[in-house]
């Protein structure tokens, strides 16, 4: 296909600039439930959500997956868990299916975030499984990969690509494979003052998104930032990366507002295909 066509239908179909936001643990019930009012009367009227520059999709704690899903019902915003079972049912004490997840309404499942890894003891195995148990539930994976150490740009890329591949492959063993959101979250810049530099996250995103380019299987997949993001690194990055995962920094709807803003810039531009 030329190339100007393929961007055409990309601008046609896919939305520019994909902005996921993690709640984390860091609310209780009252409050997640009026942050996403205050998410849903901001997507109800902003011009780059309205006007699909931008997408969003929000991962409340599993107990307000159902009000939030409410809430946020007639706008163009997608809920998803911030964790899912590697299995669809059976004697899982404490676990939520990704069949139960996509009943319910959420589309998204986060995988293999460096707390999950870190405090709970995840590995390569089970990000894998729990990848392959999303997509098998209709649900986009949000994959979550970096380094653990701040290194070299080039040297973050060669391991987070690494990193993206090992699971993909383990999880394409369990079942088909299919659009993903790729996270790249330095481990480093998880919960710091501030995100790591444009010149290193866009030659990770870089990498991450030409590796892509090679995966038919992964094709429609995007390339996300997190780690210490909010307003202004979008602007920063310029093109490059397809879109922001917000942690703190959303906690304000006012910065996703102003993150939103920046959506319609123009200087943004969504190089996955
Ligand atoms: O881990 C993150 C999103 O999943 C990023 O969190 P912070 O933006 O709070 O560092």
């Amino acid at each position: 296909m030329p190339a100007a066509q393929n961007t055409a239908q990309n601008a046609a179909h896919s939305p520019r600039v994909t902005i996921g936001v993690s709640l984390k643990m860091y609310f209780g019930h009252h409050e997640t439930l009026n942050w996403a009012r205050s998410i849903a009367s901001l997507a109800a009227r902003h011009p780059a959500v309205t006007g699909g520059t931008a997408e969003l999709f929000v991962l409340p704690a599993f107990p307000a997956l159902v009000p939030v899903t409410g809430i946020l019902a007639g706008t163009e915003v997608r809920t998803g868990a911030q964790d899912l079972a590697t299995d669809d049912s059976g004697p899982y004490t404490g676990e939520v299916s990704g069949a139960h997840l996509h009943e319910i309404g959420a589309r998204y499942a986060e995988v293999g975030h460096a707390e999950r890894r870190r405090l709970f003891g995840e590995g390569d195995t089970v990000v894998a499984a729990k990848t392959a148990a999303a997509l098998r539930n209709g649900l986009t994976p949000v994959l979550c990969v970096g380094e653990l150490d701040q290194v070299a740009p080039a040297e973050a890329a060669a391991r987070t690509v690494a990193e993206a591949e090992r699971v993909l492959a383990t999880a394409s063993h369990e079942g088909p494979l299919g659009p993903v959101v790729l996270a790249y979250e330095p481990q480093w810049a998880i919960g710091a003052p501030r995100p790591a530099s444009p010149d290193h996250i866009r030659t990770v995103c870089e990498s991450l998104t030409g590796w892509l380019s090679t995966q038919p299987a992964l094709a429609g997949s995007r390339v996300i930032y997190g780690g210490s993001a909010g307003p202004g690194l979008l602007t920063q990055l310029g093109t490059g990366v397809d879109g922001l995962f917000l942690g703190r920094f959303a906690h304000d709807p006012a910065a996703v507002g102003r993150i939103l803003d920046e959506t319609l810039e123009g200087a943004l531009a969504c190089p996955t295909a």
